[in-house]
């Protein structure tokens, strides 16, 4: 028994029993052939939704983490891949080793949501660190331009780029610029330094000779010296060290150390008085700095997929940025990230989302400008704000600090990750963990089963709060797309299928079906390679490359047996499919 449902787009209002053309004699499964403006939802019933197959369930090792995950420990675990998966012709799909694992062997529920972001540093850049953190789960790389030289970071990129073209990943390259507030100079070198109770330390904007006096930090803000006033209290890094303002020598600002601590390169500086944050002349600094603009130059030139923008005060800087990029960088869209770590950013926080194309919670930047304890409300209200709008969210910063040293997280860290897994943001990061920590790979590990554990849970539980979804899409035919993943994504939770699949060129239609965050894993098919690391920020989509025409009845045909031959689904799962070509929703078993 087929049914079928149809409705109409105001140009054609009359309501019509006009029955849907006969499938053709070869159609497997019901696929509609209709107009762009008739929009159809088809359903087969020949299988009972309920007792339509998950997948056998393999048993499961669970890493030492009770996540259960199958996730082979090393990258030769997963053997040497098909090569035909990484031949990008029409008729082969990209997808990496690890997805293909999973999706075989432990089926489609128990994959991951939450998306995770590595910053790369001295501890990952080697490429077989690299295919590690890609192995281990890492979805986007992020290179961080207020350290290391632009040579450093091509090579990081070169070997992600090789990871993907050989071993099938996706990873999207994120550069993250510098930005100008004021910063510590690089320490000459040192990998730290201590500052001890009461000892007095100078602060200057002189460049020190080599080696670098004893108790010596340089700052790269001009105006510092002429800024502070004596009783100031000066703040690293948000406050992990904290001196008093005690004299002002011409450029030197000496200062008593208040709180103890370990200050790294080019540490955040701010200076507070009266309980709060001074913000002098250094408030005009300019967002993107000219070292910043030759940074996206650079990101340009090496086609990375986000730039993270620093400091963002205004959706000006945001569209300014957006059209200097569309008009450089011809073949390749770049999406930009506002990072929201600043008192301006929160103060005009939805004109800069709307106007970016994501946003990322850089809470260690943000924490040194607000009090600590406003920092969750601030994190809860970015996501969900970037969950209505429809762009990606990152949540960044000391998730799992202490791994830095130690091989086991906090309690208090996995808790923390699990709130941001809880608040469905789509993207979780680690900065010093994954940069220059003792235990990348552990870390990673730390963030990969919290969130298949959390997620998990709040699936079994239906404890999802309610979010309004408000409209977003700017045309009719962008409001059509909406309420179709709308829809799609309340029938695919109402009827429990296993998967929803998205065929969408642009990304747009997989990102509304993401931001539904339905049940189910989110299959994304998309033609080009950049659209497909893009996608891999999003929440719950699973995306693939594959080439596909207007007609979606071979595009379904086609996955099907693509993705049947390699294993990866079987016959009778159920699932929704979706496209932004053929405006429709189609409920069928595989064949
Ligand atoms: N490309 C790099 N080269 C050297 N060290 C790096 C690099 N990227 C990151 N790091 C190290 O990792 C730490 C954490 O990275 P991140 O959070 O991105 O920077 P920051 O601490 O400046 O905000 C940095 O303080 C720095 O010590
Ligand atoms: C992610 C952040 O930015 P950066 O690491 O570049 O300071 C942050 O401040 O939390
Ligand atoms: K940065
Ligand atoms: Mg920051």
């Amino acid at each position: 028994m087929s049914q079928s449902l149809h409705f109409f787009t105001p140009s054609n209002l009359t309501f019509s029993k006009q029955s849907l053309p006969k499938p053709s004699c070869n159609r497997r499964f019901p696929v509609t052939t209709l107009s762009p403006k008739l929009i159809s939802i088809k359903a087969s019933t020949s299988a009972d939704p309920n007792s339509s197959t998950t997948p056998p369930q393999v048993l499961i090792s669970d890493n030492g983490t009770g996540a259960g995950e199958i996730l082979p420990s090393t990258p030769e675990d997963y053997g040497t891949p098909p090569s035909q998966s990484f031949l990008s012709d029409s008729s082969s799909i990209d997808v990496d080793a690890v997805t293909e694992v999973e999706l075989k062997e432990n089926g489609f529920r128990s994959t991951r949501r939450t998306k995770l972001v590595c910053t790369i540093g001295p501890a990952t850049c080697g490429f077989e660190e690299l295919q590690a953190l890609a192995v281990g789960g890492m979805n986007v790389a992020r290179i961080n331009m207020c350290h290391g030289t632009r040579e450093w970071h091509k090579r990081v990129i070169e070997r992600v780029r090789r990871l993907n073209e050989e071993k099938g990943f996706a990873v999207a390259i994120m550069m993250d610029t510098e930005g100008s507030e004021i910063h510590m100079g690089d320490l000459g070198g040192a990998s730290s330094a201590k500052a001890e109770d009461g000892e007095i330390w100078t602060f200057s904007v002189r460049a020190f000779d080599l080696p670098r006096p004893e108790r010596t930090i340089n700052v790269n803000y001009d105006g510092f010296a002429e800024d502070v006033k004596v009783g100031d209290e000066l703040l690293v890094d948000g406050g992990m060290v904290r001196f008093e303002v005690i004299e002002k020598i011409g450029p030197d600002v000496k200062c008593r150390c208040t709180d103890p601590g370990l200050m790294l390169p080019r540490a955040n500086l701010t200076f507070w008085r009266d309980g709060s944050l001074v913000r002098e002349r250094n408030a005009m600094l300019p967002t993107i700095s000219s070292k910043d603009w030759l940074d996206i130059d650079f990101g340009i030139a090496e086609g990375v997929d986000f730039i993270a923008i620093s400091f963002v005060k205004s959706a000006e800087v945001i569209n300014h940025l957006k059209s200097y990029v569309a008009a450089r960088s011809r073949d390749s869209d770049i999406a930009i990230i506002a990072k929201i770590e600043s008192i301006d950013s929160l103060r005009n926080l939805e004109e800069i989302i709307q106007a970016s194309d994501g946003a990322m919670v850089a809470r260690g930047d943000l924490g040194a400008q607000i009090p600590l304890e406003q920092v969750p409300s601030a994190q809860q209200k970015i996501v969900q704000i970037c969950r209505q709008l429809n762009k990606p969210v990152i949540v960044a910063s000391q998730l799992l600090e202490s791994m830095i040293e130690y091989p086991t997280p906090t309690r208090a860290e996995v808790a923390d990750v699990s709130e941001a897994v809880r608040q469905r943001a789509d993207a979780l990061m680690l900065s010093g963990e994954s940069a220059m920590g003792q235990y990348p790979d552990k870390a990673l590990a730390v963030l990969r089963s919290v969130s298949v554990r959390i997620e998990k849970w709040w699936r079994e539980e239906k404890r999802y709060e309610a979010m309004e979804l408000p409209a977003v899409g700017s045309s009719f035919s962008d409001s059509i797309s909406e309420e179709i993943c709308i829809s799609a994504a309340k029938m695919a939770n109402n009827l429990g299928v296993d998967a929803l699949f998205v065929y969408t060129k642009t990304g747009h239609m997989a990102s509304l079906l993401s931001r539904c965050r339905p049940d189910c894993p989110i299959f994304a098919f998309t033609s080009t390679k950049s659209v497909r690391r893009r996608l891999n920020l999003q929440w719950g989509l699973i995306p693939f490359r594959v080439s596909f025409s207007d007609d979606m009845e071979s595009n379904l045909n086609k996955t099907f047996s693509l993705l049947k031959a390699r294993g990866m689904i079987k016959s009778g799962v159920l699932v929704i499919a979706v496209s932004d070509m053929l405006q429709s929703i189609q409920v069928m078993n595989v064949p």
